[in-house]
Formats: structure tokens, C-alpha cells, sequence
């Protein structure tokens, strides 16, 4: 085995040599696995028919995907299962996990919509992930797939859930949505505008199956229990493995949504009007205030909308809140989260 990756990803990814030079390695089974760069490693089967990046850490804070990250590379190293699809897999900003914060200088999730000048760490990890990326896709002509994994900063009324970004592409999302249902997620929300986030860029750029997933919400490195995140686990397998996905829960149901608005922090007077700890997707009924800001007050549209991270704290001319209403998809059609159509009329219960 690679002596760089036999201590483990994550480990080789926080206390990384001083000199890294890329290296590979090829299993027993035929896998070869390569170690591109420091958080960046690659795996290539000798047959394949998806293309799929599994991002995490792209905050720092958000640790339980980082953990399954490090776990599904060790499992691919000691050929507990052996994936039929190429795979990128990620840890994203090392200096961020060691510092336990969202980011250093600046929201790296927001620096994916085109190459950045180079003003501090984060523009200059965003232009690397954007090129491995871009090489990886462009590598081949497999099926494009990109789960950026992330945890949420605050409780929510749903404990997991997809953010599907809006692209300019005619993609039918209607795959995605059955892998969200197969890592027994609780929700699915489809964007209605281009964001500049890790899976907008995929989606965006190479037409890739892309989604934010919420995995519980954020805590210290190995202090997240990972048995909640087993279904996602064992639906990843399936899926890297070409088999098929594991059914949806018998027990939960799944809900979908649809972003109303997005409301944009442009000045520090934003103030949001509700308690800084609401939990995700909680629910105000029309004519409700949401925030205000130098006179513009924002108030919850008809049939009331539910607000989803919300953050006041945010720098200004980013997102302080999405606002989402439920709706209900018609899956016996193809579902394009395109930034020119309106998925589906919405459901009030
Ligand atoms: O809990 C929060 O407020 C943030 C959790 C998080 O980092 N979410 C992503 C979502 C990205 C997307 O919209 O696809 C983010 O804000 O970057
Ligand atoms: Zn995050």
C-alpha cells in the first residue's frame, strides 16, 4: 500500500509531509488509487460507468463528513468493496478542520464561480479543487456526479437533507433525488438561482448530478455518531459499486421544496427578525417578518415560507437566508432544476 495513504486520508491530509509529490498505487483488485494532491485522491477502476466526486470540508467545522470521507477511501484501500465507477474524493481546507471553523478568511463555498485573484487561502484552494475537478470529469465520458457533504450550523426540522443547485443545464434530476431518498434523507430543496457553490460548479460546468448534503449538524472531529449516517453510507457503496440503491424508509417520509427567495446581506444594518438560533425550515405564515434592512423589510410571501439557513453574520453581498416553500414534484416527467423553470406548483398541507 501507498506509505502516504497507509496511516489514512484524513491523517496524511492534516499532517501532511513537508514535501508531497503524487503518487499512485494499484490494489490486488485491479483499483488504482491516486493520491493527486494533499486532500485530493483519486480512484480508477478498470471498468467504469459514472464520474463521481465526493467532497467534504470544504468547512472546516463540519466534521461527520470528512469522517466518512477518510472511511470510504480506507475501505476502497482495503478492498472492502471494490467501486465500477471513477471516483475524486476530497478533504478540502485542512487549515480550516485543524482550526474548528467554518473558514479562515473568506466562505470557500462561495468561490466556485470562475478562477480567483489570488487574495488569500480559500481563493487559492477553490482554483485547485476547480482543476481537479475539471481534469477528473474531462478525463472521461462517464455519467457526472458531485455530493459536496456538509453539516448544518443549526438544528432543523429536517435532520438531512439535499440542496440541489439551479444550473443553466437541462439536467433530469430525477436520479439524485432517488439516491437522496435511498440514503433515507429527510428532503430535498431545488434551488431557482445560480449560487456559486462546489456542486453548482459541477453541475454548472460539466453538467454533473450535483447536490449540497446536510449531514446532521456540525461537532468535533470524532465526536459525531456516525451509525445516524448508515444509510447514506451503505447507499454510497450501492452506488459506487453499480448495485442496486437501498430502498427508501419505510418510516420516514421525504418532503421537497422549492427556494422562493433568496435574501442577500448588501449593507451591516441586516437584521433577521427572528431568534439567531431558529432551526432550519421553520415555518412563517404569510405576512410574517423575516428581516429588515435600512428601511426594506422582508415578510414571508402567500402561503407562508420556511427559512433555511439563515445567518445575519454572513459578509455583506452574500446569502443571509434562503426562503423555501414545500411543493410537489412530478416524477413521472423529467425534473430540471434549471434557472429558467419553475419545478412544480406548490403544496400546502
Ligand atoms: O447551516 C448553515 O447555515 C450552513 C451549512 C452549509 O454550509 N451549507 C452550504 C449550502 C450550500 C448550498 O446552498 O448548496 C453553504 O452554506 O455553503
Ligand atoms: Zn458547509
Amino acid at each position: 500500500m501507498d506509505s502516504q495513504l497507509s496511516g489514512g486520508f484524513l491523517k496524511h491530509t492534516l499532517f501532511p509531509p513537508k514535501i508531497f509529490t503524487p503518487n499512485s498505487i494499484t490494489l490486488s483488485n485491479g483499483v488504482i488509487v491516486r493520491h493527486n494532491a494533499i486532500g485530493v485522491v483519486e480512484i480508477t477502476p478498470p471498468v467504469s460507468d459514472k464520474a463521481i466526486v465526493i467532497s467534504s470540508g470544504i468547512h472546516g467545522d463540519e466534521t461527520a463528513p470528512i469522517e466518512l470521507v477518510d472511511d470510504l477511501v480506507s475501505s476502497i484501500l482495503d478492498e472492502a468493496f471494490q467501486p465500477t465507477s471513477r471516483l475524486l474524493f476530497i478533504i478540502a481546507h485542512p487549515d480550516a478542520i485543524h482550526a474548528h471553523t467554518r473558514f479562515i478568511e473568506e466562505n470557500l463555498n462561495r468561490l466556485f464561480a470562475d478562477t480567483n485573484p489570488l487574495r488569500n487561502k480559500e481563493c487559492q484552494l477553490a482554483n485547485n479543487l476547480q482543476e481537479q475537478v475539471q481534469t477528473f470529469f474531462k478525463k472521461g465520458t462517464e455519467e457526472p456526479w458531485h455530493f459536496d457533504l456538509h453539516s448544518a450550523i443549526r438544528a432543523s426540522e429536517h435532520y438531512m437533507f439535499g440542496v440541489v443547485p439551479a444550473s443553466t443545464k437541462v439536467t433530469d434530476i430525477r436520479p439524485l433525488v432517488s439516491f437522496l431518498k435511498a440514503s433515507h434523507m429527510d428532503a430535498v430543496m431545488l434551488s431557482r438561482t445560480p449560487s456559486s457553490t462546489f456542486s453548482w460548479y459541477s453541475a454548472e460546468k460539466f453538467g454533473a448530478l450535483a447536490a449540497t448534503f446536510e449531514m446532521g449538524r456540525v461537532a468535533r472531529l470524532y465526536e459525531n455518531n456516525m451509525e445516524e449516517f448508515k444509510p447514506l453510507r451503505d447507499a454510497l457503496v450501492a452506488l459506487l459499486c453499480g448495485e442496486t440503491l437501498p430502498a427508501p424508509s419505510k418510516e420516514k417520509g421525504f418532503s421537497n421544496y422549492k427556494v422562493t427567495r433568496t435574501i442577500t446581506k448588501t449593507s451591516e444594518a441586516f437584521n433577521l427578525a427572528f431568534s439567531d438560533d431558529a432551526a432550519n425550515f421553520t415555518y412563517f405564515a404569510e405576512g410574517e417578518q423575516l428581516a429588515e434592512e435600512n428601511g426594506t423589510v422582508y415578510s414571508a410571501i402567500a402561503g407562508g415560507e420556511a427559512v433555511v439557513f439563515p445567518n445575519s453574520k454572513v459578509a455583506i453581498g452574500q446569502r443571509a437566508a434562503l426562503l423555501v416553500q414545500p411543493f410537489e414534484p412530478n416524477l413521472s416527467e423529467p425534473l430540471y432544476v434549471n434557472v429558467e423553470r419553475d419545478p412544480g406548483p406548490v403544496a400546502f398541507s
